[in-house]
């Protein structure tokens, strides 16, 4: 349960992910899908309801919270800084560090390191399409920027990866990148939620379809148990699951 004033943002909404799947939430504007992971990423405290990872019950209080128990989301912003290399991106905020010459109280910056483990990151996630980890970001596309935070998302989330509309400014080929980067990260056993308006890639990658509605929850369905119309129409109250 999540109100603002006397907004209700979320009420009764009860969404679980499994390890290697993909959940998508759809729903129409204002349904609460932002409310949602703002919740389960502690950008936003519920006033109600509880939160369990593993069966054990977590209390969010801020997004730090949510990563140090695996949790990282990749908002629809994208949070990366142009000006630096794509490894310098993975790493933006968690430098990684080892003793210089004075010994532990100046810790170098460990490039080498973060250089030879980016490029690891970016090849397990089969990106085919940043060549030079070492290229500013600046320079990539859309669909390489966005592979670059989601690359980054992975590389710190141990069990559940956020995307917040990740193909919303994505041209086809780039959005099918995006796709085929999320179909890697189920393979790789993590726990994919994915917010979209974008049905036929919901569609096309999601395992479980999560709907919202005016703050509730309207259903969960599959991509096999009905088609898109018919996922549409619960969306917008036209049919319920
Ligand atoms: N900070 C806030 N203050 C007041 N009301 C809010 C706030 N955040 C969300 N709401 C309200 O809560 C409801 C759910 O909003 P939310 O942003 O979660 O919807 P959404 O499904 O993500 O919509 P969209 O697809 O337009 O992004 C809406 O009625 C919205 O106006």
């Amino acid at each position: 349960m999540k109100t603002f004033g006397r907004v209700v943002g979320l009420d009764g909404v009860d969404v679980d992910v499994h390890a290697g799947e993909v959940l998508a939430v759809i729903g129409d504007n204002g349904a609460g899908k932002s409310t949602l992971i703002k919740c389960l990423t502690g950008a936003l405290v519920p006033d109600a309801g509880t939160i369990t990872a593993d069966g054990a019950e977590v209390v969010f209080r801020r997004p730090q919270d949510a990563r140090d128990a695996g949790i990282e989301t990749v908002y629809q912003t994208l949070a990366v800084a142009p000006a630096l290399d794509v490894a310098s991106n993975l790493y933006l905020g968690r430098e990684e560090r080892r003793p210089g010459i004075l010994g532990s109280v100046f810790r170098m910056l460990d490039k080498q390191g973060m250089r030879s483990r980016a490029e690891a990151a970016v090849r397990d996630l089969g990106i085919t399409t940043i060549q030079n980890i070492t290229q500013p970001v600046e320079s990539l596309s859309g669909g390489q920027r966005q592979a670059v935070a989601v690359a980054r998302a992975a590389a710190f989330g141990s069990r559940i990866v956020v995307l917040d509309e990740p193909t919303a400014a994505l041209g086809v080929k780039e959005s099918n990148q995006v796709l085929a980067l999320i179909e890697r990260l189920r393979e790789n056993g993590l726990g994919v939620i994915l917010v979209s308006h974008n049905m036929p890639h919901v569609w096309q990658v999601a395992d479980r379809i999560h709907i919202q509605r005016l703050g509730r929850s309207a259903g969960v369905i599959t991509p096999s148990s009905h088609t898109m119309a018919e996922g549409v129409a619960i969306m917008t109250g036209a049919a319920a699951a």
